[in-house]
């Protein structure tokens, strides 16, 4: 077996199939790793948290796309990002006559802090055009479209975590499915996409697993598991 190398994985369309449920068969996976793992989402903070806690495992997490970083080991908590913004991309999105999609409660945005996110079945050109008039960009997580800072990413998340742990970001081994992977992919010294992974993903890995989601998952740690 291949000396473990820490991990930073993606959550969404990687360790879950695609109907976003985790496959079970990571958990164990996870909770055994040999060494650090970090959760990187476009999901706003409580969830990796959750999942983390949940899984027994140290909270190390980046969400929000890089907004939200929390390294457990070390008790540092960093935020970035742009979220009045953010915000004010909500508010004129909403006064031209649209939604974010997610209904009354709306759970996906409810504990964001530094970002937005919209729902794929509401119309993209718009929230396009608001997000440059705000010097936001939008990144289409293949289950949300994220308007956010343009420097704040996976990848600026990972940096952070890395020095916090003392680790080189070359150490880690990547694994995701979307554009908003690329930024880790590129840090990391291996970097696997699912082969559901979008296009971006897939040219910024350095390579592509056989199988989708969850198994995908399975085959790129393949290598550093019993
Ligand atoms: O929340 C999303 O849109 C995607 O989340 P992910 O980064 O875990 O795939
Ligand atoms: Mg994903």
């Amino acid at each position: 077996m291949d000396a473990v190398p820490p991990l930073v994985v993606d959550v969404d369309g990687t360790l879950t199939g695609p109907d976003r449920a985790v496959d079970p068969r990571v958990f164990p996976i996870l909770r055994d790793w040999a060494a650090p793992v970090v959760v990187a989402t476009g999901k706003a903070f409580p969830f990796p948290v959750a999942l983390c806690d949940f899984l027994g495992i140290e909270l190390c997490v980046v969400a929000e796309n890089g907004g939200v970083v929390f390294v457990g080991q070390t008790d540092a908590l960093t935020m970035a990002g742009d979220p009045e913004a953010a915000n004010a991309v909500a508010d004129a999105y909403r006064e031209m006559g649209y939604d974010l999609g997610w209904g009354p409660l709306d759970f996906a945005n409810r504990w964001r802090e530094t970002e937005l996110a919209v729902s794929r079945d509401q119309p993209l050109e718009p929230l396009q055009e608001l997000a440059v008039e705000h010097d936001l960009v939008v990144v289409d997580t293949g289950f949300a479209y994220h308007v956010k800072a343009p420097d704040v990413d996976k990848g600026t998340g990972l940096r952070i975590v890395a020095d916090e742990l003392d680790l080189s970001p070359e150490a880690f081994l990547a694994v995701g499915d979307s554009e908003n992977d690329a930024p880790t992919f590129e840090l990391a010294g291996e970097s696997v996409a699912v082969v559901n992974a979008d296009d971006t993903a897939k040219a910024a890995a350095d390579r592509v697993t056989d199988v989708a989601y969850a198994d995908g998952f399975l085959e790129a740690i393949g290598p550093y598991v019993d």
